[in-house]
């Protein structure tokens, strides 16, 4: 008989199970809390019941565990100083989506090789994510991939669904039933509508096949995730200012929508130029300044060194700089951390 199955696929390696990682590297009580509690501030912030900004800022991707993890050791002090006007979470990306072809993440190819040792890869974040959730940073993933979340959920305070995914039915469902808050990013070009439409959907309840726990598949029903917001990022033209996000305010209300809105610093809001997000931020903290409650939440990229430097070997690469997009340094970091937290002190005074 002609085979008709797997004729395109060259390998299929075994990897371990979710709860075989989970075994391998548990959750702590500390550190269940902490994501638990911050997953409710965030709430409350989302649904304006806590007028701080919930402010994610970290590498455009995790490629290296040592400074990732030195990036939560120096944003410890200013989540605590700043305590009273932001939620500071880091960002702490595994899973990059690509243009065309890239790099797709430190799970995907965690040696930077292409060696692509996923079972690696996966047990690097879920460390890296202990680690950092252990120094008291909660953690903002983006869930690109619909299965590999079970490996890594429990350590997660916010997640997001990236500008190329938000339209995807399987990242709606998949978001419907995440325990954190979840920001919907809008199209590549521009298009907001798809990210409320993400929002609606995943407020329902869905029934969908996904892989369980201990890696069989299943049947989940989700109860919906009423946690769930869009992000500005520009598109073809940048949509941070003040007509835009006025706009994007109107879209939700008439579509009975009411969780705030993150805009991201970067992405095309920066027009790629990572010290546009300086730029961005100020207009933006001056808008906060100004009396707008609608704007509840931002995204930086940032590291320890600004700017990106070419994907190499490990033992090549500049300490503590960005392999995928650009990134403001820390120095930048702190700047718009303090910009940001005194238009929150400015908004509460009005
Ligand atoms: O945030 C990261 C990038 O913008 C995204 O992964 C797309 O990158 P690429 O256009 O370099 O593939
Ligand atoms: C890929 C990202 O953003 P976007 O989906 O907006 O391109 C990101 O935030 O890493």
């Amino acid at each position: 008989m002609t085979i008709t199955t797997n004729r395109r696929i060259l390998a299929i390696d075994p990897i371990c199970s979710p709860s075989e990682l989970v075994e391998r590297f548990p959750s702590s009580d500390a550190v269940a809390e902490l994501v638990q509690a911050t997953r409710n501030r965030i709430s409350d912030i989302l649904h304006k019941r806590d007028d701080r900004l919930l402010v994610i800022t970290g590498p455009c991707s995790v490629h290296d565990p040592k400074s990732a993890l030195e990036y939560a050791e120096r944003l410890a002090p200013l989540r605590a100083q700043y305590a009273n006007s932001l939620e500071l979470v880091m960002r702490v990306y595994f899973e990059k989506p690509r243009t065309t072809i890239g790099w797709k993440g430190l799970i995907n190819d965690p040696d930077l090789n292409q060696s692509y040792n996923v079972d690696k890869g996966l047990a690097v974040a879920r460390k890296v994510l202990l680690d950092i959730n252990s120094l008291g940073i909660p953690a903002a993933c983006e869930f690109l991939d619909a299965v590999t979340g079970q490996y890594y959920a429990d350590l997660v305070s916010w997640g997001a669904i990236g500008a190329r995914t938000t339209e995807s039915q399987v990242h709606r469902e998949l978001a419907s039933g995440l325990s954190c808050p979840i920001g919907f990013k809008n199209g590549t070009k521009g298009d907001v509508d798809i990210a409320a439409d993400a929002v609606i959907a995943a407020r329902a309840q869905h029934i969908f096949l996904s892989p369980t726990e201990l890696g069989t598949t299943a049947q989940f029903t989700t109860a919906g995730n009423d946690d769930g917001h869009i992000i500005l990022r520009g598109g073809s033209q940048p949509n941070y200012d003040e007509q835009s996000v006025a706009d994007a305010v109107t879209m939700l209300q008439d579509r009975g929508i009411d969780t705030g809105i993150m805009i991201d610093f970067s992405h095309a809001n920066s027009q790629k130029q990572y010290q546009n997000q300086l730029r961005v931020g100020t207009d933006v903290a001056n808008q906060i300044a100004d009396g707008n409650t609608n704007i509840v939440s931002c995204m930086i990229e940032s590291h320890l060194i600004e700017g990106k430097q070419p994907i190499a070997p490990a033992d090549q690469l500049v300490y503590g700089q960005s392999i995928t997009d650009a990134c403001i340094g820390f120095a930048q970091t702190e700047t718009l951390l303090q910009t940001l937290s005194e238009a929150v002190l400015e908004r509460r005074r009005k």
